[in-house]
């Protein structure tokens, strides 16, 4: 199957490329572009990741782009709730991968916190998401089972978090894999994003997109939410 065959809403814009190496040089020139747009027009940049492992090689050439990186905030759409040292972590990930060479001048706002409870972390994490301005950027991921960010189907707090009116900004949600606490930003706050990004690879993941596409079902895979304008999705087999 190829990306060219669904049918998106007016809008949604999809890229296909040839392998993963072109769809990280692409997204991440993409990306370099419109945080310097954004750092011409106001002064400084507002990046918003996510994790996985699909991440890594776009990180690699993000970092080597020529920009003037102190003036970039880096943030991420989700956090498994491990401490930052954990190898699930997220921002772990962002460090390793991302901040790095020139990318180190860069400002991160981590979303993790130590807390009693998940409910309690998200508090807290709410407090740091004060210090997020406008997101210039978004970069969202998928799941093979529809999640993105880390709005998973059926978890408590969906309808919450997919909700146009979520007072929230951050809330707990649970993941059916290990670890299974997450901490997610809310619909409102990645959806306000000024250039909202989609990068997914794999056949498997193209079937998943088609089939949010076409059932539309926000709690049963949540990426069909964000499968509205504007949005620019870049994929590879
Ligand atoms: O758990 C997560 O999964 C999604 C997808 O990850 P991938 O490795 O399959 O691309 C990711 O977008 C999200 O940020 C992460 O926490």
């Amino acid at each position: 199957m190829a990306i060219s065959n669904l049918e998106f809403p007016v809008g949604v814009v999809a890229r296909s490329h040839s392998d993963s190496q072109h769809l990280a040089q692409a997204l991440a020139e993409n990306v370099a572009g419109a945080l310097r747009t954004a750092i011409d027009s106001h002064g400084h940049a507002t990046l918003v990741v996510s994790g996985g492992r699909s991440p890594i090689a776009f990180f690699k050439v993000l970092a080597q782009q020529d920009l003037p990186w102190a003036k970039v905030l880096v943030s991420l759409a989700d956090e498994r709730w491990v401490p930052v040292g954990h190898e699930d972590s997220n921002e772990a990930l962002v460090r390793e991968h991302l901040l790095q060479g020139p990318a180190a001048e860069a400002r991160l706002l981590g979303l993790y916190h130590s807390a009693s409870s998940l409910e309690e972390a998200a508090k807290l994490t709410e407090q740091t998401l004060d210090d997020l301005p406008a997101i210039d950027v978004l970069v969202l991921g998928m799941g093979a089972d529809g999640h993105t960010a880390s709005l998973f189907p059926n978890s408590p707090n969906l309808d919450d978090a997919l909700s146009e009116n979520c007072s929230r900004r951050c809330l707990p949600m649970l993941a059916p894999s290990v670890p299974h606490q997450r901490l997610t930003l809310t619909l409102p706050l990645l959806k306000a994003a000024r250039l909202p990004l989609l990068s997914i690879e794999g056949e498997g993941k193209l079937r998943v997109l088609e089939q949010a596409l076409q059932q539309r079902d926000h709690n049963a895979m949540p990426i069909s939410a964000f499968l509205n304008a504007p949005l620019e999705i870049y994929w590879c087999p």
